[in-house]
């Protein structure tokens, strides 16, 4: 679905690039965190696939179509096809719930009559029925990025990339954010990257992840396989107390103890 292939990124005035020399793979469907430390150069990497910052080396291929060679209208397109979900939600204060959510369906020249049927759909899958006239200043953090989600896939993405998407909440409201996208992910078959220095998130939710540091690459895959490598250093951080890797294996299709290591 989506393949990363050398890519790389330097800021102007810069010594260090953010990124270098980036390659992985997301399969349709996945469910991808990308971790690391704060400077490793997640948001760089997550703001790339939408073309918000523009690599200065490598290729992006969604769907094998490589899409810095996209002209201004294939880029709109593309960019309707990949919602996005942020930190601080980034909702518009002076618009209604409702009216959020229809920013991207305006934008893609949606009917009023259709706009509002997805609206109900959307808010009803996120769970706020009964929010559609409110303002974001009436909500509490987890209902606005109920709502920055609800927006996101307003135009029926085929990703979904959340950019420290519940570093904001707290750990009740993370664990039912992260429920409503690994719900997302499986009935609508949605794939998700999300970038996050919280390994939690990567815990409950990811089944694929990968390890940024200084801009490089160390190590990506599907965990199942992380798990079961002995060199993985995300196998050894994702892993426990004796109780939780016990889940966390049985999560991933791993059973029985101790694990089995293979080269
Ligand atoms: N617009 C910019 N201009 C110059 N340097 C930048 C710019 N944006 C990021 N950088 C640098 O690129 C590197 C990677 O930054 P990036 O924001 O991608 O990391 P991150 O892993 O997302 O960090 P954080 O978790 O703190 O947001 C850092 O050294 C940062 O200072």
């Amino acid at each position: 679905m989506i393949t990363l292939d050398g890519l790389s990124k330097q800021y102007a005035g810069t010594g260090r690039p953010a990124l270098n020399n980036v390659s992985l793979h997301v399969p349709k469907g996945a469910i991808y965190g990308i971790l690391g430390r704060s400077g490793a150069g997640k948001s760089t990497l997550i703001r790339c696939l939408n073309l918000l910052e523009r690599p200065t080396a490598g290729r992006i291929l969604f769907n094998d179509e490589d899409i810095l060679r996209f002209n201004k209208t294939q880029l709109r397109a593309h960019r309707l096809r990949t919602g996005m979900i942020f930190q601080h939600f980034n909702l518009l204060h002076a618009r209604t719930v409702a009216d959020n959510i229809a920013v991207p369906l305006e934008i893609a020249g949606v009917a009023k009559a259709e706009r509002q049927q997805r609206i109900e759909e959307l808010l009803f899958l996120v769970g706020l029925a009964d929010k559609a006239q409110a303002f974001p200043s009436q909500l509490s953090g987890g209902q606005k990025q109920r709502v920055g989600i609800a927006r996101a896939l307003a135009a029926k993405p085929d990703v979904l990339l959340c950019d420290e998407a519940t570093s904001a909440l707290d750990a009740e409201t993370t664990a039912s954010v992260l429920t409503l996208l690994d719900t997302i992910n499986r009935q609508l078959g949605l794939t998700i990257v999300l970038i996050t220095h919280q390994l939690e998130v990567v815990k409950n939710l990811c089944d694929h992840a990968a390890l940024l540091e200084n801009g490089e690459l160390q190590e990506s895959g599907k965990i199942a396989d992380l798990l079961v490598s002995p060199w993985s250093r995300l196998r050894e951080m994702l892993l426990g107390d004796a109780d939780e890797e016990r889940r966390f294996l049985a999560r991933h299709g791993i059973n029985g103890r101790p694990l089995c290591v293979v080269a």
